[in-house]
This record gives structure tokens, sequence and C-alpha cells, in this order.
């Protein structure tokens, strides 16, 4: 699905992200973990588009899509949520998300805005079709709350909702458990695991190390800008390189 060549990005003198490869295989959700400012939203803005590599290739199905703009990235079937949440105010839960869809209309915003007939039928779809992302993600009963007044755990749900939206073959989350507590914590990585299992591959960034190794396949563990270990969470668990320089930050593996 996705593939690091050898990539590299410098600030000035600072290497963030330095010579970094790997793959994520179709199906599987992958974790990218390492300490404060160890590259890991540096990594996520050059797969999004957001950054260009100072060098080396990034494939998305095979596609070269380094340097590409993120709206064409998005539209080759890639999308995103981001750390802060980012949600419209006085929209409700539904019509956030029905904004992710619209990005995918074919009658486009203007038919949209003078209600045109021939974009009933779409609207009705797109309402429909975005009523049955809330289903899945189990917020329908909030459809017609103002999603910024929801609960953060409900917001983040939003947040994933509007970005299935676009129907995505790959989704990049940015550290979906920022700011939740434990319950909401549990609550998201279901919701994880069951995009994982509607067959959307999945890479996130995540500091909330237990709900990394409940929920990934595989992870990759990033220091200095370098990838230092890639593997399943049990042998991450392990690792001895991984376990010092999480110890050099006070934090337990798996804790
Ligand atoms: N636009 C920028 N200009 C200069 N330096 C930057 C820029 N963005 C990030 N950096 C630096 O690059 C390094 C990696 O930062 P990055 O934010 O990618 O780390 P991170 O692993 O996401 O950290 P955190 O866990 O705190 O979010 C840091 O030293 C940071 O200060």
């Amino acid at each position: 699905m996705l593939e690091l060549q050898s990539v590299s990005k410098r600030f000035g003198g600072l290497r963030a992200v330095d010579d970094v490869s790997f793959q994520v295989r179709e199906g599987v959700i992958k974790a990218v973990i390492g300490p404060n400012g160890a590259g890991k939203t540096t990594l996520f803005n050059l797969i999004a588009g957001n950054l260009t590599p100072t060098s080396g290739q990034i494939l998305f199905q095979g596609r070269e899509i380094q340097g590409m703009k993120p709206h064409r990235i998005a539209a080759l079937g890639m999308s995103r949520t981001f750390q802060n949440i980012n949600l419209f105010h006085g929209m409700t839960a539904l019509e956030s998300v029905m904004v992710g869809r619209h990005v995918r209309s074919r009658a486009g915003f203007f038919a949209g805005m003078f209600h045109l007939p021939s974009t009933w039928r779409e609207e009705r779809e797109i309402r429909e079709k975005s009523m049955e992302l809330l289903e899945m993600l189990d917020i329908a009963e909030y459809a017609d709350m103002e999603a910024t007044s929801l609960a953060f755990g409900q917001q983040r749900a939003v947040e994933m909702a509007r970005a299935l939206a676009t129907e995505p073959k790959l989704l990049l989350l940015d550290e979906p458990a920022a700011g939740l507590n434990i319950y909401e914590t549990a609550e998201v990585a279901r919701l994880i695991t069951r995009i994982r299992d509607m067959g959307i591959t999945v890479l996130l960034v995540e500091h909330d190390m237990s709900l990394v190794m409940d929920i990934s396949d595989e992870i990759v563990v990033l220091s200095f800008g370098q990838k230092i270990a890639e593997d399943v969470p049990s042998a991450i668990q392990q690792n001895p390189e991984v376990i010092k320089i999480y110890l050099g930050e006070d934090e337990e593996v798996g804790a």
C-alpha cells in the first residue's frame, strides 16, 4: 500500500527524518512511535504531501507521490486526521461528515449551491452514506448535535468518519488518542480495529503505548529521525534499544 525508500527531511542542519525506509502492507494497522522530537509528525507530513522530502521516494500503491500536493494525494485514496481536533463550529456531526463526502461528489460546489435538481439525488446519497459511517463508528445518535459540543472521544470519532467519507484505501491517524481519557482511548482503539477490518489500511502516530501495543500489527520506532526498530508489538516491547530510549524518557514500553 505504502513504501518509503530512504526518505530524509532536513530543516537547515537538522535531520528531522533521516534515511527512513519501511513498507505498510495492505490491510494492516501500522504504528509509528518514538520520543518527542523523533520526527513522527514530520514523517506524516511527508507522506500526506504537507512537506516535500529532501531526498528519497514515497510510493503509494506503486506510484511515486513525494512532492505531490496534499489534495492530489488525497484524491489517490489517502485520507488523514490531525493531532488537534479540527471540526467546524455550527455544523452537526452529520454535516461534518457530509463535508468530507462532498469532496468526492460529482455535482460539485456550484450545482449544490443553487440546489439544482440534478444534485438532489446526489445530496441524498451523500447524507445516507455519511449516516452509515456515523452508525459504523457508533455515533449515529449524535448525528444532529453540534459536532464541537460532543465529548472529545465522540469528536474524534466524527473526525474519523469524515476522513472515511472520502473512501480512502489508506487512513493516516495523527495521535488519535491525544487528550482522551482511558475509556475514550479504549473506544478509539475499537474503532480503529473496526476500520482495519473494513479493509482500510491504517498508519498511525501515537504516544499512548498501551493503545499502540494493543491494536498494531506492526510498529516502526523512530529516534532522532532514524528508524531504530520495526517489528510486531511483542518484539518491540523486548527490543533493548527501544527500551533504552523509552527508559531515558522515564516511560515504560507497553505500560
Ligand atoms: N518546520 C520545521 N522547521 C524546523 N524544524 C522543525 C520543523 N518541524 C519540525 N522540526 C524539528 O524536527 C524534529 C522532529 O520534529 P517532529 O515534530 O517531527 O517530531 P515528533 O516525533 O512528531 O515529536 P512530538 O512527539 O513531540 O510530536 C524536531 O527537532 C523539531 O524541532
